[in-house]
């Protein structure tokens, strides 16, 4: 490999806009058309889905465009072709025709190439089939398959024959939360959610057994347990600062040494502590501001309620933010509100060798301004674009339907859903073109336009099937390398 080949292959993530060069991602499995209503919620999904409907007319989108930006030969001039072939191939890791980048990397392909080495592939099947409780035969029986049909097994649940041996796991298309890049370390997570336990597994094993990740072996972080953890009453009982979990979502690398981390219904105070001492601890970040929102199913992770547009724009939930705190003081009623109302939301920012000060930040504006002002060096005016243009009832139903979760493939050209009518017209009165993934692929395939030349635009994906498993681009990404962000002087 020669050194460009290795740097190319390098790992790095020290912002959330510098341009997007490589990312983990997973097309929806087979497993996710298998969820049955009953199941629905358990699974953390709102609904059933379509799945063809969900991979042809909304998820490919997803892919052909991420290839367009990150790795263009693979998808240049071949979109028709792709399109015509009805068995999907150039999305299904392990066929021939399968697009295979090591850009935009499925980790269903990671998974199917360590399965092939015998030793980890008996490791891993003891694993699953452990938490899975399956039995001895079934167990022989996965010792049947090609490493890439076990990869799918593991992944779905399912045999190709459709019989399903156990649960799918359907929340692994949103990669953002198996774990983050942090600079040159990769950050496991720890799920909230029995239904995410098996693919915290998987990820495991591909950073720890793939050759990809090798060089980086020694900057794997997993979160040290709560001793005696296993003495904890059950989940729900076990207090924030005696669980362990933390889910990616809740976790930004904003700028250069400054790491944000949510404390919610899915990442505990508890956990967010452990991490912020081996970050300080392996000098990985200098700053950590952790901000403690309600823990609600609405917002389950911080980045459903704030993305990062631009260095000097976000987007953001405007009633979980400073006009949603001035609305609510303007009313009379928040006199006679209970004492602890406002606590559930909190900011708190430490400092490396400075813990025992943190500084506490009013609102979410204060701090994304210090972020984009501080951190990154802007020096006009922060914008902030709201939710459904902070109207009611359209800032919590767009949240809801994940306005406010952005993947930035570079600074000021985002992917997000379509269906949030209202906060695309805030985009557009922000200056943003608002342009389909259709349209715009088509543009790129008749030259008319190219990523490299896009400046501040917001690129929207179908999402009418997407939407139902509750989350957007940005869950739908784990960025592995980022170019720096330049700093403006
Ligand atoms: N980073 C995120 N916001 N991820 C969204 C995950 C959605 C998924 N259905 C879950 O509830 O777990």
């Amino acid at each position: 490999m020669t050194i460009n080949q290795a740097s190319e292959l390098s790992i790095g993530v020290s912002s959330e806009t510098g341009t997007l060069q490589r990312l983990l991602i997973h097309s929806p499995d087979r497993g996710l058309g298998k969820v049955v209503p009953s199941k629905a919620q358990d699974w953390l999904f709102e609904d059933i889905v379509h799945l063809d409907t969900m991979r042809r007319k909304e998820y490919d989108y997803y892919v052909k465009l991420l290839l367009y930006f990150l790795d263009p030969d693979k998808i240049k001039g071949k979109i028709a072709d792709i399109n015509d072939d009805p068995t999907r191939s150039f999305f299904i890791p392990g066929t021939e025709k399968y697009f295979a980048s090591d850009r935009v990397v499925d980790i269903q392909r990671l998974l199917g190439e360590i399965l092939e080495d015998p030793g980890t592939r008996t490791k891993l099947t003891a694993a699953i089939c452990g938490i899975e409780r399956c039995s001895y035969q079934i167990q022989e029986e996965l010792g049947t398959f090609d490493a890439h049909e076990l990869a799918r097994i593991f992944i779905s649940g399912s045999c190709s024959d459709q019989r399903m041996l156990f649960a799918p796991l359907p929340n692994l298309i949103f990669t953002r939360d198996i774990g983050i890049v942090i600079n040159d370390h990769i950050l496991l997570n720890k799920p909230a959610k029995a239904a995410r336990t098996r693919e915290s597994i998987l990820a495991q094993f591909v950073f720890f057994y793939h050759p990809m990740f090798t060089h980086i072996r020694g900057n794997l972080i997993e979160i040290p347990e709560n001793e005696r953890h296993f003495l904890l009453p059950d989940d729900e009982k076990a207090s924030d600062y005696q669980r362990c979990t933390l889910e990616g979502g809740d976790v930004m690398m904003v700028a250069p040494g400054h790491l944000l981390i949510g404390c919610s219904e899915r990442t505990s105070i508890y956990a967010a502590q452990q991490v912020m001492k081996i970050l300080f601890d392996k000098n990985v970040v200098q700053k950590i501001t952790i901000i403690k929102i309600p823990k609600k199913r609405d917002y389950m992770h911080i980045d459903t309620i704030f993305t990062q547009v631009k260095k000097d724009v976000w987007v953001l939930l405007g009633s979980l933010a400073r006009l949603g705190d001035e609305a609510r003081k303007k009313d009379v009623l928040h006199f006679f509100a209970p004492a602890d109302a406002n606590k559930e939301f909190k900011i708190l920012q430490f400092e490396k060798g400075k813990e025992q000060q943190p500084i506490e930040i009013e609102n979410l504006e204060d701090l994304l301004t210090a972020i984009s002002r501080k951190d990154l060096g802007v020096k006009g005016p922060v914008r902030f674009i709201y939710s459904g243009g902070n109207e009611f009832p359209y800032g919590e139903r767009e949240q809801w339907t994940d306005s406010c979760n952005l993947l930035a493939l570079r600074d000021g050209v985002v992917i997000g859903y379509d269906r949030n009518d209202k906060t695309l017209e805030a985009f557009k009165k922000e200056g943003f073109k608002i342009i389909s993934a259709r349209k715009l692929l088509e543009k790129f395939e008749y030259e008319d336009l190219s990523p490299e030349n896009l400046t501040d635009t917001f690129i929207t994906l179908p999402s009418a099937e997407l939407s139902r498993a509750r989350g957007g681009s940005h869950c739908m990404s784990m960025p592995l390398l980022r170019e720096a962000l330049i700093r403006e002087s």
